[in-house]
Protein backbone atom coordinates (compact mmCIF):
# COMPACT_ATOMS: atom_id res chain seq x y z
CA UNK A 1 0.00 0.00 0.00
CA UNK A 2 1.34 3.23 -1.02
CA UNK A 3 1.72 6.01 2.03
CA UNK A 4 -0.67 8.66 1.67
CA UNK A 5 0.07 11.68 -0.19
CA UNK A 6 -2.17 13.72 2.56
CA UNK A 7 -3.35 12.57 6.53
CA UNK A 8 -5.86 14.24 8.41
CA UNK A 9 -5.60 13.32 11.80
CA UNK A 10 -8.32 13.73 13.84
CA UNK A 11 -8.47 17.32 12.84
CA UNK A 12 -10.59 19.66 15.68
CA UNK A 13 -11.82 23.27 15.46
CA UNK A 14 -14.12 25.51 16.31
CA UNK A 15 -16.14 28.96 15.78
CA UNK A 16 -14.75 32.00 17.57
CA UNK A 17 -17.08 34.22 15.17
CA UNK A 18 -20.35 31.57 16.76
CA UNK A 19 -19.11 31.48 20.17
CA UNK A 20 -16.58 28.68 19.76
CA UNK A 21 -19.08 26.56 17.92
CA UNK A 22 -17.86 22.96 16.95
CA UNK A 23 -16.85 23.34 12.87
CA UNK A 24 -14.94 20.04 12.92
CA UNK A 25 -15.26 17.32 15.34
CA UNK A 26 -11.98 15.01 14.90
CA UNK A 27 -11.79 14.26 11.56
CA UNK A 28 -9.59 12.07 10.24
CA UNK A 29 -8.98 10.93 6.05
CA UNK A 30 -6.39 9.57 3.98
CA UNK A 31 -5.42 10.56 0.27
CA UNK A 32 -3.23 8.35 -1.89
CA UNK A 33 -1.04 9.90 -4.74
CA UNK A 34 -3.72 10.00 -8.18
CA UNK A 35 -6.46 9.25 -5.58
CA UNK A 36 -10.08 11.30 -6.01
CA UNK A 37 -11.64 11.96 -2.83
CA UNK A 38 -14.96 13.04 -2.30
CA UNK A 39 -16.16 15.74 0.51
CA UNK A 40 -19.63 15.53 0.59
CA UNK A 41 -22.38 16.79 3.43
CA UNK A 42 -25.00 19.64 3.42
CA UNK A 43 -24.60 23.35 4.26
CA UNK A 44 -22.27 23.48 7.02
CA UNK A 45 -21.11 20.58 7.20
CA UNK A 46 -17.14 21.48 7.28
CA UNK A 47 -16.34 20.79 3.75
CA UNK A 48 -14.93 23.94 3.13
CA UNK A 49 -13.19 24.51 6.10
CA UNK A 50 -11.51 20.85 5.12
CA UNK A 51 -10.71 22.13 1.82
CA UNK A 52 -8.97 25.48 3.46
CA UNK A 53 -7.28 23.59 5.94
CA UNK A 54 -5.39 22.00 3.45
CA UNK A 55 -4.76 25.31 1.35
CA UNK A 56 -3.46 26.68 4.28
CA UNK A 57 -6.12 29.76 4.13
CA UNK A 58 -8.02 29.31 7.61
CA UNK A 59 -9.67 32.11 8.46
CA UNK A 60 -8.65 33.51 11.54
CA UNK A 61 -12.15 33.09 13.24
CA UNK A 62 -12.04 29.53 12.68
CA UNK A 63 -9.28 28.01 15.53
CA UNK A 64 -7.57 24.53 15.30
CA UNK A 65 -8.20 22.80 18.78
CA UNK A 66 -6.48 19.58 18.05
CA UNK A 67 -5.04 17.55 14.94
CA UNK A 68 -3.24 17.48 12.16
CA UNK A 69 -2.42 17.86 8.36
CA UNK A 70 0.38 16.31 6.62
CA UNK A 71 1.07 16.31 3.50
CA UNK A 72 3.91 14.19 2.77
CA UNK A 73 4.94 14.52 6.17
CA UNK A 74 4.43 17.94 6.72
CA UNK A 75 2.39 19.24 9.02
CA UNK A 76 0.48 21.96 7.35
CA UNK A 77 -0.90 23.62 10.14
CA UNK A 78 2.39 24.30 11.79
CA UNK A 79 4.58 24.63 8.95
CA UNK A 80 6.16 28.41 8.77
CA UNK A 81 4.16 30.91 6.30
CA UNK A 82 7.04 30.38 3.40
CA UNK A 83 6.99 26.66 3.47
CA UNK A 84 3.68 26.68 3.08
CA UNK A 85 3.61 29.53 0.20
CA UNK A 86 6.39 27.22 -1.45
CA UNK A 87 4.04 24.73 -1.26
CA UNK A 88 0.57 25.97 -2.49
CA UNK A 89 -0.19 27.21 -5.91
CA UNK A 90 2.22 24.75 -6.54
CA UNK A 91 2.46 21.34 -4.66
CA UNK A 92 -1.27 22.05 -4.02
CA UNK A 93 -3.66 24.06 -5.82
CA UNK A 94 -7.25 25.26 -5.87
CA UNK A 95 -10.04 24.83 -8.50
CA UNK A 96 -12.77 27.52 -7.28
CA UNK A 97 -15.99 27.20 -6.87
CA UNK A 98 -17.18 30.55 -8.84
CA UNK A 99 -15.78 30.81 -12.60
CA UNK A 100 -17.43 34.17 -12.75
CA UNK A 101 -14.91 35.75 -9.70
CA UNK A 102 -11.78 33.74 -9.76
CA UNK A 103 -10.47 35.54 -12.75
CA UNK A 104 -9.65 38.88 -12.52
CA UNK A 105 -11.84 40.67 -15.05
CA UNK A 106 -9.64 43.67 -16.08
CA UNK A 107 -6.70 41.32 -17.51
CA UNK A 108 -6.42 38.94 -20.53
CA UNK A 109 -6.44 35.29 -19.98
CA UNK A 110 -2.88 35.03 -20.98
CA UNK A 111 -1.33 37.62 -18.27
CA UNK A 112 -3.35 35.36 -16.08
CA UNK A 113 -2.39 31.93 -16.79
CA UNK A 114 1.41 33.10 -17.43
CA UNK A 115 2.09 34.95 -14.40
CA UNK A 116 1.58 31.87 -12.39
CA UNK A 117 3.59 29.70 -14.47
CA UNK A 118 6.36 32.71 -14.44
CA UNK A 119 6.52 33.00 -10.96
CA UNK A 120 6.02 29.71 -9.82
CA UNK A 121 8.06 27.65 -12.30
CA UNK A 122 10.55 30.04 -13.27
CA UNK A 123 9.41 29.98 -17.18
CA UNK A 124 10.63 32.81 -19.35
CA UNK A 125 7.74 34.89 -21.08
CA UNK A 126 7.85 32.62 -24.55
CA UNK A 127 7.83 28.96 -21.93
CA UNK A 128 5.11 30.54 -20.35
CA UNK A 129 2.54 31.51 -23.21
CA UNK A 130 3.93 28.27 -24.94
CA UNK A 131 2.50 26.07 -21.96
CA UNK A 132 -0.21 28.10 -22.32
CA UNK A 133 -1.29 27.21 -25.01
CA UNK A 134 -0.30 23.47 -24.33
CA UNK A 135 -2.63 23.51 -21.11
CA UNK A 136 -5.42 25.18 -23.37
CA UNK A 137 -5.29 23.05 -26.01
CA UNK A 138 -5.43 19.78 -23.16
CA UNK A 139 -8.80 21.57 -21.58
CA UNK A 140 -9.86 21.26 -25.36
CA UNK A 141 -10.35 24.88 -26.03
CA UNK A 142 -10.30 25.59 -29.62
CA UNK A 143 -8.83 28.34 -31.13
CA UNK A 144 -6.31 28.93 -27.75
CA UNK A 145 -4.52 31.75 -29.17
CA UNK A 146 -8.22 33.62 -29.60
CA UNK A 147 -8.90 32.63 -25.99
CA UNK A 148 -5.62 33.47 -24.53
CA UNK A 149 -6.44 37.33 -25.93
CA UNK A 150 -9.31 37.33 -24.40
CA UNK A 151 -11.17 38.90 -21.54
CA UNK A 152 -13.05 36.86 -19.08
CA UNK A 153 -15.92 38.35 -19.84
CA UNK A 154 -15.76 37.79 -23.59
CA UNK A 155 -15.92 33.58 -22.66
CA UNK A 156 -18.78 31.72 -21.17
CA UNK A 157 -18.77 29.89 -17.77
CA UNK A 158 -18.17 26.48 -19.13
CA UNK A 159 -14.88 28.31 -20.79
CA UNK A 160 -13.75 30.37 -18.16
CA UNK A 161 -13.96 27.04 -15.57
CA UNK A 162 -11.73 25.26 -18.31
CA UNK A 163 -9.34 28.00 -18.47
CA UNK A 164 -9.48 27.48 -13.99
CA UNK A 165 -8.65 23.82 -14.64
CA UNK A 166 -5.97 24.24 -16.68
CA UNK A 167 -4.70 26.61 -14.50
CA UNK A 168 -4.82 24.03 -11.94
CA UNK A 169 -3.07 21.50 -13.45
CA UNK A 170 -0.03 23.85 -15.07
CA UNK A 171 1.97 23.93 -12.32
CA UNK A 172 1.98 20.49 -12.04
CA UNK A 173 0.62 19.91 -8.41
CA UNK A 174 0.31 16.52 -6.35
CA UNK A 175 -2.78 17.80 -5.16
CA UNK A 176 -5.95 19.84 -6.54
CA UNK A 177 -8.57 20.97 -4.38
CA UNK A 178 -11.76 21.43 -6.20
CA UNK A 179 -13.94 23.58 -4.12
CA UNK A 180 -17.76 23.11 -5.79
CA UNK A 181 -15.95 23.51 -9.33
CA UNK A 182 -19.59 22.62 -11.37
CA UNK A 183 -22.22 24.73 -9.01
CA UNK A 184 -22.43 27.64 -10.78
CA UNK A 185 -22.61 26.02 -14.01
CA UNK A 186 -25.52 24.12 -16.09
CA UNK A 187 -26.01 20.58 -16.10
CA UNK A 188 -24.87 20.33 -19.66
CA UNK A 189 -21.53 21.64 -18.72
CA UNK A 190 -21.35 20.44 -14.82
CA UNK A 191 -20.86 16.55 -17.06
CA UNK A 192 -18.11 17.78 -19.30
CA UNK A 193 -16.34 19.64 -16.86
CA UNK A 194 -16.57 16.25 -14.32
CA UNK A 195 -15.36 14.41 -17.17
CA UNK A 196 -12.73 16.63 -17.86
CA UNK A 197 -11.35 17.40 -14.38
CA UNK A 198 -11.44 13.39 -13.90
CA UNK A 199 -9.50 13.08 -17.79
CA UNK A 200 -6.59 15.66 -16.39
CA UNK A 201 -6.23 13.96 -13.15
CA UNK A 202 -5.39 11.03 -14.68
CA UNK A 203 -3.09 12.41 -17.49
CA UNK A 204 -1.29 13.94 -14.68
CA UNK A 205 -1.70 11.18 -12.05
CA UNK A 206 -2.25 14.04 -9.46
CA UNK A 207 -4.58 13.46 -6.37
CA UNK A 208 -7.97 15.62 -6.13
CA UNK A 209 -10.02 16.65 -3.12
CA UNK A 210 -13.68 17.34 -4.67
CA UNK A 211 -15.79 19.38 -2.24
CA UNK A 212 -19.32 18.69 -3.03
CA UNK A 213 -22.99 18.50 -1.83
CA UNK A 214 -23.84 16.45 -4.41
CA UNK A 215 -23.74 12.32 -4.25
CA UNK A 216 -24.35 11.99 -7.90
CA UNK A 217 -21.24 14.50 -8.53
CA UNK A 218 -19.41 11.74 -6.15
CA UNK A 219 -20.55 8.65 -7.88
CA UNK A 220 -19.40 10.52 -11.03
CA UNK A 221 -15.84 11.20 -10.48
CA UNK A 222 -14.30 9.86 -6.32
CA UNK A 223 -12.78 7.26 -6.06
CA UNK A 224 -13.24 7.54 -2.69
CA UNK A 225 -15.49 9.80 -0.33
CA UNK A 226 -16.22 10.95 3.39
CA UNK A 227 -19.75 11.78 4.42
CA UNK A 228 -19.68 14.54 7.16
CA UNK A 229 -22.45 16.09 8.98
CA UNK A 230 -21.93 19.08 11.58
CA UNK A 231 -18.64 18.40 11.36
CA UNK A 232 -17.98 15.35 11.85
CA UNK A 233 -17.38 12.01 9.68
CA UNK A 234 -20.60 10.05 9.34
CA UNK A 235 -19.18 7.56 6.82
CA UNK A 236 -16.36 7.36 4.46
CA UNK A 237 -14.96 4.82 2.32
CA UNK A 238 -14.57 3.92 -1.28
CA UNK A 239 -17.64 5.37 -3.12
CA UNK A 240 -18.74 1.89 -4.68
CA UNK A 241 -18.88 0.77 -1.35
CA UNK A 242 -20.93 3.78 0.39
CA UNK A 243 -23.25 4.01 -3.05
CA UNK A 244 -23.87 0.35 -3.03
CA UNK A 245 -23.70 -0.76 0.94
CA UNK A 246 -24.66 2.48 2.85
CA UNK A 247 -23.88 1.52 6.78
CA UNK A 248 -25.49 4.96 8.05
CA UNK A 249 -29.37 5.87 8.02
CA UNK A 250 -28.42 9.39 6.91
CA UNK A 251 -26.16 8.13 3.99
CA UNK A 252 -29.32 5.97 2.80
CA UNK A 253 -31.47 8.95 2.97
CA UNK A 254 -28.76 11.06 1.58
CA UNK A 255 -29.14 8.89 -1.34
CA UNK A 256 -32.97 8.67 -1.94
CA UNK A 257 -32.74 12.32 -1.59
CA UNK A 258 -30.50 12.92 -4.63
CA UNK A 259 -30.60 14.90 -6.80
CA UNK A 260 -29.39 13.80 -8.83
CA UNK A 261 -27.25 15.88 -10.87
CA UNK A 262 -27.86 13.64 -14.32
CA UNK A 263 -31.39 13.59 -13.32
CA UNK A 264 -32.52 17.22 -11.91
CA UNK A 265 -35.75 16.39 -12.77
CA UNK A 266 -36.30 13.14 -10.68
CA UNK A 267 -38.34 13.68 -7.83
CA UNK A 268 -37.32 13.95 -4.56
CA UNK A 269 -37.72 12.55 -0.62
CA UNK A 270 -36.52 14.68 1.87
CA UNK A 271 -34.36 13.09 4.86
CA UNK A 272 -36.74 12.47 7.21
CA UNK A 273 -36.58 14.64 10.63
CA UNK A 274 -35.79 11.56 12.63
CA UNK A 275 -32.83 11.12 11.17
CA UNK A 276 -31.42 14.70 11.59
CA UNK A 277 -32.63 14.34 15.31
CA UNK A 278 -30.38 10.90 15.66
CA UNK A 279 -27.83 12.48 14.18
CA UNK A 280 -27.36 15.35 16.48
CA UNK A 281 -28.24 13.04 19.29
CA UNK A 282 -25.19 10.39 18.15
CA UNK A 283 -22.94 13.74 17.79
CA UNK A 284 -23.67 15.25 21.40
CA UNK A 285 -23.59 11.64 22.72
CA UNK A 286 -19.83 11.54 21.71
CA UNK A 287 -19.40 14.87 22.55
CA UNK A 288 -20.04 14.33 26.45
CA UNK A 289 -18.28 10.90 26.15
N1 LIG B 1 -14.95 32.43 8.27
C1 LIG B 1 -15.51 31.71 9.25
N2 LIG B 1 -15.30 32.07 10.54
C2 LIG B 1 -15.85 31.35 11.53
N3 LIG B 1 -16.61 30.29 11.35
C3 LIG B 1 -16.87 29.89 10.12
C4 LIG B 1 -16.31 30.56 8.99
N4 LIG B 1 -16.73 29.95 7.87
C5 LIG B 1 -17.51 28.93 8.28
N5 LIG B 1 -17.58 28.88 9.62
C6 LIG B 1 -18.31 27.91 10.45
O1 LIG B 1 -17.94 26.61 10.04
C7 LIG B 1 -19.09 25.80 9.81
C8 LIG B 1 -18.80 24.92 8.62
O2 LIG B 1 -18.72 25.72 7.46
P1 LIG B 1 -18.12 25.22 6.08
O3 LIG B 1 -18.11 26.41 5.18
O4 LIG B 1 -16.86 24.50 6.30
O5 LIG B 1 -19.24 24.19 5.64
P2 LIG B 1 -19.48 23.58 4.21
O6 LIG B 1 -19.80 22.14 4.42
O7 LIG B 1 -18.36 23.88 3.31
O8 LIG B 1 -20.78 24.35 3.77
P3 LIG B 1 -21.10 25.09 2.36
O9 LIG B 1 -21.48 23.98 1.43
O10 LIG B 1 -22.25 25.98 2.73
O11 LIG B 1 -19.87 25.83 1.96
C9 LIG B 1 -20.23 26.77 9.58
O12 LIG B 1 -21.42 26.29 10.14
C10 LIG B 1 -19.79 28.01 10.30
O13 LIG B 1 -20.34 27.97 11.61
Amino acid sequence: MTSPLLSIKALSAVSTREANQPVLRAVSLDLRPGEVHGLVGESGAGKSTIAKAVLGILPRTVKVTGGSVRFEERDLLTLPPRALRDIMGREITLIPQDPQTALNPSRRIEAQLTDGLRLRLGLSAAAARARALALLEEVQIRDPERVLASYPHQLSGGMRQRILIAAAFAPGPKLVVADEPTTALDVTVQKEILRLIRRMQRAHDTAVIFVTHDLGVVAKICDSVTLLYAGKVIEAGTTAAMLERPAHPYTRALIAAGPRYDRPEASLTPVPDAIFRQLRQDIEQTESA
